[in-house]
């Protein structure tokens, strides 16, 4: 069943881009072309920043905009934050929620970071929620109840395979250059599909989960091929064109 699921290559850029990166967006709106983009979905989230001017530049791509974040409340006083409904209406159409380093930087609880995934269902746009353990949880041998945790109490009943995309992301493999072994992935994997299913029913089967974590054009290959990896979530290699279309390529070698 899960060989159906339309994969999605995702990019976060993080705190990076200034207007001078809009080539690169545009570069990568212009790379994602069919028939290969007719199989696969491709997002790249910019800073909020640049989401409005993106959206414009990819509006005859098939290349979607995202968000980073969002606040759980569609208005209000909340200096500094954008609202889901807020990035609908630059026509983003996704938004990453749970992000470790927001979890780890502002404190977010799973509880909030749930709140936040049902306040961008309700704005209609499609949630990435990421989970994944630190180096401590791992090696104190928690990877799983770690996931198991924050899978439960991040995500919203309302949840369901057509909105809602789960990112495993080890906190330890972000930006470092280190990559779980494919076993290791195949586990976390195979684990969170079980829970997806026995929270949602079949439609568990059908969630989209994401790997993320020093993706790169040398290592996608390899992760794709593991059971239940449905895509990635690129960081760092996501910033450039010529390193995010490395990647896709990647992808029509394993989904073409
Ligand atoms: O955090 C990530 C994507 O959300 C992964 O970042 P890197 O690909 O830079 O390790």
């Amino acid at each position: 069943m899960t060989d159906r699921i339309r994969p999605l290559l995702a990019g976060n850029w993080k705190m990076n881009g200034t207007r001078a990166s809009l080539d690169q967006i545009k570069a990568i709106a212009e790379g994602v072309k069919a028939p290969l983009s007719e199989k696969i979905d491709t997002l790249l989230c910019p800073p909020a920043t640049l989401l409005y001017v993106a959206t414009a530049l990819c509006d005859d791509s098939p290349l979607a905009i995202g968000a980073q974040d969002c606040h759980s409340l569609v208005s209000g006083a909340h200096t500094g934050d954008i609202s889901a409904a807020m990035i609908a209406d630059c026509f983003g159409t996704h938004v990453i929620v749970g992000h470790s380093e927001r979890r780890r930087n502002h404190a977010e609880s799973d509880a909030l970071v749930r709140a936040k995934a049902e306040a961008a269902l309700t704005a209609e746009l499609t949630t990435i929620i990421c989970i994944g353990e630190t180096a401590d949880e791992r090696d104190q041998g928690q990877t799983l109840d770690v996931l198991k945790r924050q899978l439960a109490a991040s995500t919203p009943d309302g949840a369901a395979s057509e909105t809602t995309v789960i990112a495993y992301e080890p906190v330890w493999a972000i930006g470092t250059g280190k990559v779980p072994t494919s076993a290791d992935v195949e586990e976390a994997h195979a684990f969170i599909r079980r829970e997806l299913v026995a929270r949602f029913g079949g439609d568990g089967e059908k969630f989209r989960l994401l790997y993320g974590g020093s993706v790169s054009g040398a290592n996608a290959a390899d992760l794709l091929a593991v059971a239940n990896v449905n895509g990635l979530l690129v960081g760092g290699q996501s910033l450039k064109a010529a390193d995010f279309l490395a990647i896709y390529s990647a992808f029509e070698r394993q989904f073409a």
